[in-house]
């Protein structure tokens, strides 16, 4: 068998959920001071170890729901993300929260469209505003913003220095979705050989890759990674909460049970749902309406005798239950046979046979539901 299994142990990496920081950039998120309350209580229930909230140099109704949050006296470790720069570290810490999220554009682009600063004048702002956050007693992490599209040399550079004033953590992040997993890979392994300090992945999802490059990142050697509930964030969002915790079950699922409320996840999803209006995706992971729909003969029969034959992951270790699709056009007789044998209805072979093709046939013009197959199997039988 193929190794699938590398050894990378839960308690070796934390979730940093930013869906009150980079959730309140997606295009439908609006939420009130009571929705980041019920957003914040909800992930401390499930176990995230950081939540980050938006900066409060937004608004002073920001600031004051930010200190509010603080004081919840939740588990979770509140930090808030904010530019690099003095003032917005000041009005942070007076928030009283327990971490500051700084970041600065190094790519050209931002240097010359956002910013204007040189990487001179970013290492020198870093020095300030870190030494600052440190003297305040809170922990400080610095991102690289586009770290993707900047040049390896320059981050190294700001990476080492940040390091060395001694921030907590440094931060990549691929703001534009664009780094394949194998360039993350390559440049996180960089960055773990150049500093001490822990490493923080931040993921867009433009070109799909969000859940693969937040794993690839903690291959080699991230030990922080942002999500949000749903993926929500700017454009199509980032590395979504049930989709990175799917993937990192497949390794250690031992381990994300004693640290997650794994089943609280489809009330998480839920609630992110209805706060922005949307429907759930059918597709989600683990939560979506089909993601554990099974229909296909073959996979029902397998399904039947030992539902790992075709899920990955037992759905009710997340909260969610499976649903078996055997009226369809699709289906096999060992699926019949099953659904007949729960109605306490039992065919010989031919008959077995026989009212499998019928039922294929009758599906051939649209599926029959339960209750549709359950009255041919029980005619079938009295006719
Ligand atoms: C990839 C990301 O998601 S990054 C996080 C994005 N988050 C946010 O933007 C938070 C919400 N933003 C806001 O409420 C506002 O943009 C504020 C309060 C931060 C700033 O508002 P304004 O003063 O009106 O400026 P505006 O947003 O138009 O422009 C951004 C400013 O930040 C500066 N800036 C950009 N990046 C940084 C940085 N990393 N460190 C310091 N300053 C920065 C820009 O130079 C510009 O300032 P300038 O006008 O002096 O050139
Ligand atoms: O601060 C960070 O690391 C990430 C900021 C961000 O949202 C991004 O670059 O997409
Ligand atoms: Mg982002």
């Amino acid at each position: 068998m193929t190794d699938i299994t590398p050894p990378i142990p839960a308690k070796r990496w934390a979730i940093i959920d930013s869906t009150l920081r980079e959730g309140e950039q997606f295009a439908r998120a609006n939420f009130s001071s009571s929705d980041k309350i019920e957003i914040a209580r909800a992930l401390d229930a499930f176990g995230v170890e950081f939540i980050e909230v938006t900066t409060p140099m937004v608004s002073a109704q920001t600031a004051r729901d930010t200190q509010h949050l603080v004081n919840l006296g939740l588990n979770a470790r509140i930090i808030t993300h904010v530019r690099c720069a003095m003032e917005d570290a000041r009005r942070a810490i007076d928030t009283g929260v327990h971490g500051l999220d700084l970041l600065f554009g190094t790519s050209s682009f931002l240097r010359e469209f956002s910013h204007g600063k040189s990487i001179d004048q970013i290492i020198d702002q870093a020095r300030e505003v870190i030494t600052f956050v440190k003297s305040q007693g809170v922990q400080v992490r610095f991102s690289a913003e586009d770290t993707f599209r900047s040049e390896e040399d320059d981050l190294l550079r700001v990476y080492r220095a940040v390091d060395e004033i001694g921030v907590d953590r440094v931060g990549l992040a691929d703001t534009v979705g664009v780094a394949t997993p194998r360039q993350v890979y390559a440049l996180v392994r960089e960055v773990r050989r150049a500093v001490r300090c822990d490493i923080e992945f931040h993921g867009h999802n433009d070109t799909g890759c969000a859940v693969s490059n937040a794993y690839e990142a903690i291959e080699a050697g991230a030990t922080h990674i942002d999500t949000t509930i749903l993926g929500i964030g700017e454009r199509n969002g980032i590395t979504p909460l049930g989709g990175f915790l799917a993937r990192m079950f497949t390794f250690d699922p031992q381990g994300l049970i004693d640290k997650y409320n794994l089943d609280l996840l489809p009330e998480l999803d839920r609630m992110i749902a209805r706060m922005v209006d949307l429907p759930i995706p059918w597709n989600n992971y683990l939560t979506g309406e089909f993601a554990y729909n099974h229909k296909a003969g073959m996979h029902l029969k397998a399904i039947y005798l030992n539902p790992g034959a075709y899920e990955a992951i037992p759905p009710e270790v997340f909260g969610v239950g499976r649903r078996i699709q055997a009226g369809s056009k699709v289906t096999g007789k060992h699926a019949i046979a099953y659904k007949a044998r729960e109605l306490g209805l039992h065919y010989g072979e031919d008959a077995l046979r026989r009212v499998t093709d019928h039922i294929k046939a009758l599906a051939e013009h649209g599926e029959l539901d339960d209750a549709h197959l359950e009255r041919v199997l029980r005619e079938w039988v009295s006719a």
